[in-house]
């Protein structure tokens, strides 16, 4: 339930950086409607008593007002602030009863949980602080209260050494959640680049190609298949490593010529893949004549001519499978003619 009103009034899922603390506040916000209005239920109809009725009614009212303020204004922070709050006032409430002596500083300890919980660092230390001082400032009154506890140096040590305590408890345990969130999403980052980054040339990958297609799918584009030419004489001739490094050139010659007018991905093995995000044929087809001139004319540092054959065809958002398969097939016809030339598929997909 809670991660359904997250989504559904906050946009905030399990990945959002705010996740925790947001849910915090809204189990929080819940919690406190549900209890009180138990208690308002429980004070009239089983224990009559009028007085803590109201009580418990102005709790589900604030607790009510908090949800309001959070689902539907979507303010965070001042549904943080006005949860705190009724938390502060009903400990101070529990502190000054006179029927709580023995216990009532006990609840004082949960303000600075709270606190940093719900405002974060900054507002948590001032809230948490300031709290603290009225507390010992109440305890310094006497207010009948402390006759079972006496406020004498070593209870007021022990409080406030307690009270700290619980404070840098709550600050660590923020800061660890943090700090693991962040390297969370450090990680889900560089995972990410990893799936979508060919190990050896560094340009996107095949998954990360047709991800782009389909988040392309309503642009008109045109796409080119480029397979290099006899690329297992290269290998046989010179090795498999000098085959990687013509691979890797050849990588950074394409994303120079293409530059900003599209992507350039590695298809696998000796195929590449641009998509160019232009729907002009003229300007397609000019791309297409400098890659393959480009390579042609290019050395790769290998004494044999490196030279590519190109397929392209233009994707009109339908389905970039037949897309895919126009440029494939135009990319045959190249081969079969003799390589080292380009065809644009007349087809559109
Ligand atoms: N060095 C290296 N070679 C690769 C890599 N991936 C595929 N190859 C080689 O690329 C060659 C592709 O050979 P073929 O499919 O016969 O194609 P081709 O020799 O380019 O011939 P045509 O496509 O007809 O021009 C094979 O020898 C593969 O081993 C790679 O990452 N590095």
């Amino acid at each position: 339930m809670i991660q359904y009103l997250m989504s559904s009034y906050l946009g905030i899922n399990k990945q959002d950086e705010h996740y925790r603390h947001v849910s915090l506040v809204l189990i929080y916000a819940i919690s406190c409607v549900c209890v009180t209005t138990f208690y308002c239920f429980y004070n009239t109809l089983i224990f009559d008593y009028p007085k803590m009725f109201l009580i418990d009614l102005a709790g589900t009212i604030v607790g009510l007002l908090a949800l309001y303020v959070l689902l539907g204004l979507k303010r965070i922070r001042l549904a943080s602030w006005i949860l705190l709050l009724m938390a502060a006032g009903v400990v101070l409430a529990v502190i000054l009863s006179r029927v709580n002596a023995n216990y009532s500083m006990a609840w004082a300890m949960i303000i600075p949980l709270m606190s940093v919980f719900l405002l974060g660092y900054l507002w948590g230390t001032v809230f948490s602080l300031g709290y603290l001082a009225l507390v010992v400032w109440i305890a310094r009154q006497g207010l009948e209260t402390w006759q079972a506890a006496p406020w004498d140096v070593g209870s007021a040590v022990n409080v406030v050494a307690i009270y700290l305590l619980l404070f840098m408890l709550s600050c660590y345990f923020e800061a660890s959640r943090r700090s693991a969130h962040k390297l969370l999403q450090a990680s889900n980052q560089k995972l990410a680049h990893l799936a979508s980054t060919d190990v050896l040339t560094g340009l996107k990958n095949r998954r990360s190609i047709e991800d782009y297609l389909l988040a392309h799918d309503r642009q008109p584009l045109f796409l080119a298949m480029i397979d290099v030419d006899d690329f297992k004489h290269i290998n046989d001739d010179f090795g498999h490593n000098t085959g990687d490094e013509v691979l890797v050139a050849l990588a950074q010659l394409m994303q120079q010529l293409v530059g900003d007018h599209g992507v350039v991905g590695r298809w696998g093995g000796e195929e590449f893949v641009i998509v160019f995000d232009d729907s002009n044929v003229e300007a397609f087809e000019a791309l297409l004549i400098q890659l393959v001139q480009g390579v042609a004319a290019t050395g790769f540092g290998v004494s044999r001519s490196v030279t590519i054959s190109v397929g392209g065809s233009r994707h009109t958002g339908a389905d970039h499978k037949l897309t895919l398969r126009a440029a494939d097939e135009a990319l045959y016809e190249v081969k079969q003619k003799g390589k080292n030339g380009y065809k644009i598929a007349m087809a559109s997909a």
